[in-house]
Formats: C-alpha cells, sequence, structure tokens
C-alpha cells in the first residue's frame, strides 16, 4: 500500500554545511500493518515519517500511496506529533472536528465518530473543555481521536507516548492497539522505546545513525490482543534483543533509546 522506494533527504546542499538524513530508503508497508521504527537519536525517523505524510518533499527517490505519488498532505493520513498540538482556545470537541471542519465535513456523523472516539479514549466527560484543563496524558488522547476523526487508513505516529510517565504510555499503547483492533488501519510509529516498539509491531524497522538507513526488518510473531505482561515471551525477548544489537552493537556508544 505504501511504497518507499530510493527515499534520501538532504537539507541544505551536502558539502556545504548541508546534512544528509536518510539514504536509500526502500521499504514496503502493507494495508493493516503495524510498522514502527526505532534507532539512535538522529538518524531520521522523523524525516521519514514527514515524507510518507507529504510535509515534506523527498530529495531523492519516491513515495506512493496505493499508486498515488505522495506530494502534498492527504486526507486519507493523520497525523500524531510527540505533543499534542491542540488549539487552546478552543474546547477538546472541536479541536478533534478540526480536521473535519477545515476539510468541509463537519456533519452529524463526524460529530457522532468524534463522540465515539472521545468515549473510546475515556475522555467523553471533557468534550467541552479547553486542553488546559486536562491532564498531558488526556490532551494526547484527544489529538489521537483528532487524527483518527476523518477515519484515515493510514496514521503515521512521532513518538506520541514521549512525554508521558511510564504508566500512563503502557495504557495508551495498549489503548491504540484496542483502537486498531477494532478499526485497523496502517499505522507507523516512531519510538525510542523497545518494548513499545515491539509490542505494537507486525515489523520493527531499526535504522543506522546518519545518514540514517535501514539496518533491519524484523518481523514480530507475537498473538494478538497483546500486552506489556508478553515482554516474558521467548518471541518478545528475541526481537527486543535483536533490536538492542543492532542499536548498541553496531556503535557501541550511549543512544538515547530506552531499553
Ligand atoms: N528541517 C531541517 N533542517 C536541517 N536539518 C534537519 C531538519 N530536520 C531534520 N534535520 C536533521 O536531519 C537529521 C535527522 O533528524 P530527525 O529528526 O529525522 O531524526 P530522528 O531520528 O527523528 O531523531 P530523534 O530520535 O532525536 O527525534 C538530524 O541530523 C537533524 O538535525
Amino acid at each position: 500500500m505504501i511504497e518507499i522506494s530510493g527515499a534520501g533527504q538532504v537539507f541544505g546542499s551536502v558539502g556545504n554545511g548541508g546534512v544528509r538524513a536518510l539514504d536509500g530508503i526502500d521499504l514496503s508497508i502493507r494495508d493493516r500493518e503495524i510498522v514502527t521504527l526505532v534507532g539512535p537519536s538522529g538518524c531520521g525517523k522523523s524525516t521519514l515519517l514527514r515524507l510518507i505524510s507529504g510535509l515534506v518533499p523527498p530529495s531523492e527517490g519516491s513515495i506512493t500511496i496505493n499508486g498515488e505519488r505522495v506530494t502534498a498532505p492527504r486526507q486519507d493520513t493523520g497525523i500524531v506529533f510527540q505533543a499534542p498540538t491542540l488549539l487552546p482556545w478552543a474546547t477538546i470537541m472541536e479541536n478533534v472536528m478540526f480536521p473535519s471542519t477545515i476539510m468541509g465535513r463537519a456533519d452529524d456523523a463526524a460529530r457522532r465518530r468524534a463522540k465515539d472516539l472521545l468515549a473510546v479514549a475515556g475522555i467523553a466527560d471533557f468534550a467541552d473543555h479547553r486542553p488546559r484543563q486536562l491532564s498531558g496524558g488526556m490532551q494526547q488522547r484527544a489529538a489521537i481521536c483528532r487524527a483518527l476523526v476523518h477515519d484515515p487508513g493510514i496514521l503515521l505516529m512521532d513518538e506520541p507516548f514521549g512525554a508521558l510517565d511510564a504508566l500512563t504510555r503502557e495504557i495508551m499503547t495498549i489503548e491504540l492497539l484496542r483502537i486498531w483492533a477494532n478499526a485497523p488501519k496502517t499505522i507507523i510509529f516512531v519510538t525510542h522505546s523497545i518494548p513499545e516498539a515491539v509490542i505494537l509491531a507486525d515489523r520493527v524497522v531499526v535504522m543506522s545513525p546518519r545518514p540514517g538507513r535501514i539496518a533491519e526488518i524484523i518481523d514480530v510473531d507475537l498473538p494478538r490482543p497483546r500486552d506489556f505482561a508478553m515482554s516474558g515471551h521467548p518471541e518478545f525477548q528475541r526481537c527486543a534483543g535483536r533490536i538492542r544489537e543492532l542499536i548498541f552493537g553496531e556503535q557501541g556508544a550511549r543512544f538515547d533509546v530506552e531499553h
């Protein structure tokens, strides 16, 4: 469904203070697959996500979704960033409805869907509150509802739980899997957490240090539904061990990766 071929990204001009962030990325992502991206800080994970989102055009290579070249943000793609980035003056309901509103599709069906999503995310009682009246975790749930409201087939998530405490983070990860099980969609998820990467993924894409290349793609053969109690499972340990080996073994340096 998503085809990335020979994608490279250079910021500025190389040799002249520019940065090569990505090099020769080839990756095919299937419909309804969950792919997680892990790798050392600065290896280009966020850049790759931005290329797929159409927010940034690749300097080299191409990205297609269902055979169409990605040249701009698409309506069938939802994005969640690390910070919830809600509009502070708008209510939670208005924030969640925002994508439907700007697409001119803020009808009753969209409002019903927004309400249902808020209920699934456990924040239905806060629909009329402003973002500042919610905790960080609740705001991020609202941001996830906003990314899902127009029912995109693709969800791009850039360390969406990175700013949350460890407990909320685990709960949110399992909630995301529950949402996905109810309405499967293609998810590409950037994380620094190896357990999060394994628990979520059908495949973990491990990237090498800058310029970011794909070091290895690991198939995670754990049954679903999943939860963190599976971290003792031999398949979980195999995957987590291999990711650690790839990231820490190659460089022997201290990377910004939780393990
Ligand atoms: N707009 C930009 N202009 C110039 N350089 C950039 C820009 N965006 C990213 N870079 C550089 O590209 C490289 C990859 O950055 P990116 O944010 O994609 O990495 P990352 O793997 O997501 O990092 P982290 O895990 O720390 O969030 C970095 O060296 C970064 O400095």
